[in-house]
């Protein structure tokens, strides 16, 4: 139906770009690409190798990737980004990552005496950029950016299942801080939104890469610390308390705000998540208990 020159030129027209790409990495041949929106033209990447064209660790992800489709000869999708720190010679270029979208399908014929795979690429970047907002938005929390109640809950689920499966120690901690009703009232709504916005920087100054910080609700937040038990929580918690003495008196609240915190952590009988947290929330309320009995015992102040 159609002529050799014709089939050509309907593959230069595929919108996104085709690579034929050989089980040791040769960029065989390239086809299609047209949507000079998303694409730059990728011909002179022919007869190269993905060593010759990007860094060790990207070319050895493609050169994976092609392995899988060649074994499974099924279509093999891939998501992946692409930078041009990833690009030999590109390195000081542009910062941003371009991701793409790899629908890779073995051949049933050999390209160059090798096994190869068909390889489009699609420019997603616009639709991953709008899917890493929307996981921000029903994953955080907009005042502070720490995770919201919902993500936490689904994250100490993950970490309870570990715990059923490998026995890994997670300590929760759930602190709020103490008369931010007086705090508002005296400072105003906004100064408190502030110190809520402190105290997240503080969080995420002092917890480590695995421990997950989420607001809770109100004045409410609640720590997830994996890897550690209730004893070993204690130094960090301290460490945490003195943090969010110090940002809150540097945003003007004289001394710093102080927080009343329960510690607990995953047993083995827990059935659900909710009793963890429950047991925290005792501690908490028994923490409040004790400082208001403190305040109470406390002389009268003298008339001047
Ligand atoms: N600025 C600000 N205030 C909030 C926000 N969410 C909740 N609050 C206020 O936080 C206050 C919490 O008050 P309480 O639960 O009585 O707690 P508290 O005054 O800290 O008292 P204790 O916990 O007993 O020390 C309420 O006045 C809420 O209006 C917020 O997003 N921003």
């Amino acid at each position: 139906m159609f002529s050799e020159d014709q089939l050509a030129d309907i593959l230069a027209a595929l919108p996104d770009p085709a690579f034929i790409l050989t089980r040791s990495g040769c960029y065989a041949a390239i086809f299609g690409g047209s949507d000079l929106r998303y694409y730059h033209d990728g011909s002179g990447l022919v007869g190269k190798s993905l060593q010759d064209v990007l860094h060790a660790e990207k070319a050895m992800w493609f050169a994976k990737e092609i392995e899988k489709a060649l074994s499974s000869h099924q279509l093999h999708i891939v998501e992946y980004g692409l930078a041009g720190s990833d690009v030999k010679g590109l390195e000081g270029g542009p910062s941003n990552v371009i991701w793409f979208e790899g629908r890779v399908q073995a051949l049933n014929f050999q390209v160059r005496g090798e096994d190869a795979v068909l390889w489009v690429a699609s420019n997603i970047t616009e639709r991953h950029e709008l899917e890493t907002q929307l996981r921000s938005l029903s994953e955080r929390d907009p005042l502070t950016n720490l995770f919201n109640r919902r993500k936490l809950l689904a994250m100490l689920e993950d970490q309870h299942e570990l715990f059923n499966r490998y026995k890994i120690p997670t300590a929760v901690f759930i602190f709020d801080i103490n008369d931010f009703k007086k705090i508002n009232d005296q400072f105003g709504h906004l100064m408190g939104d502030q110190a809520l916005q402190a105290i997240a920087q503080s969080c995420i100054a002092e917890l480590r890469a695995p421990d997950m910080a989420a607001r809770f609700g109100g004045d409410e937040f609640v720590i997830v610390m994996p890897h550690t038990d209730q004893n070993q929580a204690l130094s960090i918690i301290e460490r945490l308390s003195a943090s969010i003495e110090k940002t809150t008196a540097a945003i003007g609240f004289a001394n710093g705000i102080r927080i009343s915190g329960g510690l607990s952590e995953i047993f083995s009988g827990d059935t659900s998540v909710d009793e963890v947290l429950h047991r925290a929330d005792e501690k908490l309320y028994q923490e409040k208990e004790a400082g208001r009995r403190r305040m109470s015992e406390l002389p009268p102040l003298e008339k001047t």
